[in-house]
């Protein structure tokens, strides 16, 4: 059984290491906390496919389950090797030009902002109109234009709204039912929030058809999937799940690296020797960024404080169940592991807590902190976006600390609006990072 505690993502932080190494925390769900029972559930092949948790909370059907919510494996490995060359490294590279045009849109919007505002941006705001454009250009070929007018688009309004009512349609179905007939006011917009997501995504999709036949169309990550491999309302479907995957992860892991590396001036200045030595013109591309070691231990230490999917991952125990942490696990049970313990777990990284943002940690791991990582999960489930969120916030850090070389946290940002808001995706409490940029 689903408990609410999983559909709205507040089960993740149970799992403290003092608490032990498996915990019961549900009649039917265990989490588990120790490197080795954790690979062993990521192992590929393992048996321990996603729980039912996926399709309810991203309201998909078996028919029309999308790459994040499919749980039958064979038709997962299928619909995951149409997406693999498109995400491979090589695949973003192809979208170089538009990722650094986006990224520079931003720095500009900072900058314009920070000039009406005495001298100070909300840089959450501006990644997340970033992320946005990018995902929207990549998955619908359509520019939502949230750079350009500092605004994010109705759709994209809607999405993030669904994302997190998604849950509550899941627990109280009957409700949203009932408010097609009854005035709820905020039960009647979510409705309407959810039907217009599917009809922008099916005329997009049947716009960009249209533009093709005319030999007009922009390329999007399906252009080159074999003809007839996916229909259009699968496209539809996995071009608005993308958004919802790859808008407030990346933009809120880069807010969290921008606010730690402000707020500790020997990483930013270390950083920024590393940058000004390596980076002489603004023509650098992506490949230039993994040239640069300590921006990369700088992404690496801030994905493993501030990933943003750090909670419970739930997978079902398979067939004849399995011995985990020295406990036998039924068939059929719920098990979560969590980034967020494993992260910080003292028997793996040394001084593993928050306050303790040590980039340097990362310049000679040991095989268990590499084993431990799991900011984008694990095994066959494991991030498709994971190259295109790297660069993105790579390019991200590289152009804002050139541009901003003096950024600090601004007085209206306390240590407490950042603690974090989790539902399964992590955001910061006040849902704003105000920087100073001079
Ligand atoms: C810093 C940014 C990101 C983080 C921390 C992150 C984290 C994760 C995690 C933890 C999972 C595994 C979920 C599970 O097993 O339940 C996942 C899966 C996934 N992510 Fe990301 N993600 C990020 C960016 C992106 C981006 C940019 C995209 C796409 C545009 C994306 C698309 C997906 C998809 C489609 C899956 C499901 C893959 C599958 O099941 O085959 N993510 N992500």
């Amino acid at each position: 059984m689903v408990s609410p505690f999983q559909l709205l993502g507040w089960h993740w932080l149970t799992n403290d290491v003092a608490a032990g190494p498996i915990v019961r925390i549900s009649p039917n769900e265990v989490a588990v906390n120790e490197l080795a029972s954790v690979k062993e559930v990521h192992r590929i092949g393992s048996g321990f496919g996603k729980s039912e948790w996926y399709p309810i909370i991203s309201g998909e059907s078996p028919a029309n389950a999308g790459l994040f919510s499919q749980r039958d494996p064979k038709k997962h490995a299928i619909r995951r090797k149409l997406f693999s060359q498109p995400f491979s490294k090589a695949g973003i590279q192809e979208w170089e030009e538009m990722l650094k045009d986006r990224v520079n849109m931003a720095i500009a919007g900072m900058g314009k902002m920070a000039a009406r505002d005495g001298g100070v941006a909300d840089v959450l705001e501006w990644w997340t109109f970033m992320t946005t454009d990018v995902i929207a250009e990549l998955g619908f070929g359509e520019n939502f234009h949230a750079l350009e007018t500092g605004q994010p688009s109705q759709y994209t309004k809607d999405l993030l709204k669904t994302f997190i009512l998604s849950g509550l349609r899941a627990d109280f179905p009957f409700l949203f039912i009932l408010a097609k007939y009854l005035p709820i006011p905020p039960l009647q917009h979510a409705v309407g929030a959810f039907r217009r997501l599917e009809i922008y995504g099916e005329q997009a999709i049947a716009k960009y058809r249209v533009m093709e036949k005319n030999g007009g169309c922009r390329k999007t990550l399906f252009t080159n999937m074999a003809e007839g491999a996916i229909d259009d309302k699968a496209i539809a479907r996995e071009a608005q799940n993308l958004i919802i995957a790859g808008t407030d992860t990346t933009s809120v892991t880069l807010t969290y690296l921008v606010w730690a590396v402000a707020s500790h001036p020997n990483v930013k200045s270390k950083l920024l020797e590393e940058i000004r030595q390596k980076i002489h013109s603004d023509t650098f591309g992506t490949a230039d960024t993994e040239e640069l070691p300590y921006l990369q231990a700088v992404i690496q230490e801030t994905l493993r404080l501030y990933g943003a999917a750090p909670g419970g991952l739930p997978r079902l125990a398979p067939a004849g169940g399995r011995v985990l942490s020295e406990v036998f696990v039924p068939e059929g049970t719920v098990v979560t592991t969590h980034a967020y313990s494993l992260h910080r777990d003292a028997n793996i990284y040394a001084d593993p807590h928050r306050q303790v943002f040590k980039p340097e940690r990362w310049f000679s791991p040991t095989q268990a902190m590499k084993d431990a990582f799991m900011p984008f999960g694990g095994g066959t489930r494991v991030c498709i976006g994971v190259h295109l969120a790297k660069f993105e916030i790579a390019l991200g850090a590289i152009t804002f600390f050139l541009a901003y070389p003096n950024a600090q946290v601004a007085p209206q940002t306390t240590a407490g609006d950042m603690e974090f808001e989790n539902f399964f995706l992590i955001a910061p409490k006040s849902h704003k990072c105000f920087i100073k940029l001079d």
